[in-house]
């Protein structure tokens, strides 16, 4: 089974007496460890598709199952719950904290299940590491560039080793050297497991280049339904991005450093 099945998906905003259909009709299907990205025009339905498969928003009808959990019986305590422990999030504009560290940062949704801050330390500076951040983890975001604070970011959503990490305009807000980093090491991210997708929501030209497959959104309804895995990202291996070397060796686990989540 795919670790995405999206079936006919409609989702129905009403504003006042109108009716505007953001989804109609958007069927998808996705396999773990690939890096998918989802392009179309302004307006077309991408980000109101991000946060179906996120499980923050229902969709109006239609079936939406990720990794075999069925999105639309969910109630709020448990759509939260899948959120936490399935999905990480990656946005524009970074949403780091700014008044905590760095690692704190990449902390946080351990934190949030109730784990302390020093038992959540070592996890969080080995993915400051796996970034490529290892000598930054005291820095407040202020004290770190825009592609830097995008890798916190990045390292914050792999904390509790979600299934499906959902990014939004990821590079949005970063020069093209920073953001085709970024692309890069969320490329890595989603081939280290197979059992792990990167979906990005993207207008960045060069998204192809780093990406297995892309989606194109249009008027509510995916162009290009079905699960079709193509070549593992030829560009970043065949072509390093200078100054990316930090993006190799595979995600640690947890486990691997003596600590286990909550299920
Ligand atoms: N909360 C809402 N209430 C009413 N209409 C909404 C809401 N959210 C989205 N829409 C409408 O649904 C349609 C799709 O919006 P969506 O944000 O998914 O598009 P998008 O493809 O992500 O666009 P962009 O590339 O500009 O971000 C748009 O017409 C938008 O105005």
């Amino acid at each position: 089974m795919a670790l995405v099945e999206a079936t006919d998906l409609v989702r129905e905003y009403r504003m006042g007496d109108e009716r505007v259909r953001a989804l109609d009709g958007a069927s998808l299907s996705l396999d773990g460890g690939q890096f998918v990205s989802v392009i179309g025009p302004s307006g077309a339905g991408k980000s109101t598709l991000l946060h179906i498969l996120g499980a923050l928003d229902v969709p109006t009808s239609g079936s939406i199952v990720v990794d075999g959990v069925d999105l639309a019986t969910l109630n709020d305590d448990a759509a939260s719950e899948f959120r936490r422990h399935r999905v990480g999030f990656i946005f524009q504009f970074f949403n780091l904290v700014p008044t905590l560290s760095a690692w704190e940062n990449v902390a946080l949704p351990m934190l949030l299940d109730s784990k302390s801050l020093s038992s959540a330390k070592p996890r969080a500076v080995e993915l400051m590491e796996r970034v490529g951040l290892g000598d930054r983890i005291e820095h407040r975001p202020s004290e770190l560039s825009g592609g830097q604070m995008q890798r916190v970011a990045i390292a914050r959503s792999l904390i509790m080793e979600p299934k499906i990490l959902l990014a939004d305009e990821p590079t949005g807000n970063l020069d093209s050297k920073s953001g085709a980093d970024v692309l890069a090491l969320l490329a890595d991210v989603a081939h280290d497991q197979p059992d792990r997708m990167v979906l990005m929501v993207t207008h960045a030209d060069d998204a192809a280049d780093f990406s297995d497959r892309v989606i194109t959104v249009r008027d509510g309804k995916v162009l290009d339904p079905g699960s079709r895995p193509q070549p593992a990202a030829p560009q970043h291996t065949a072509a390093p991005v200078p100054g990316a070397m930090w993006m190799t060796g595979p995600i640690p686990r947890i486990g691997d450093s003596g600590r286990h989540r909550a299920e």
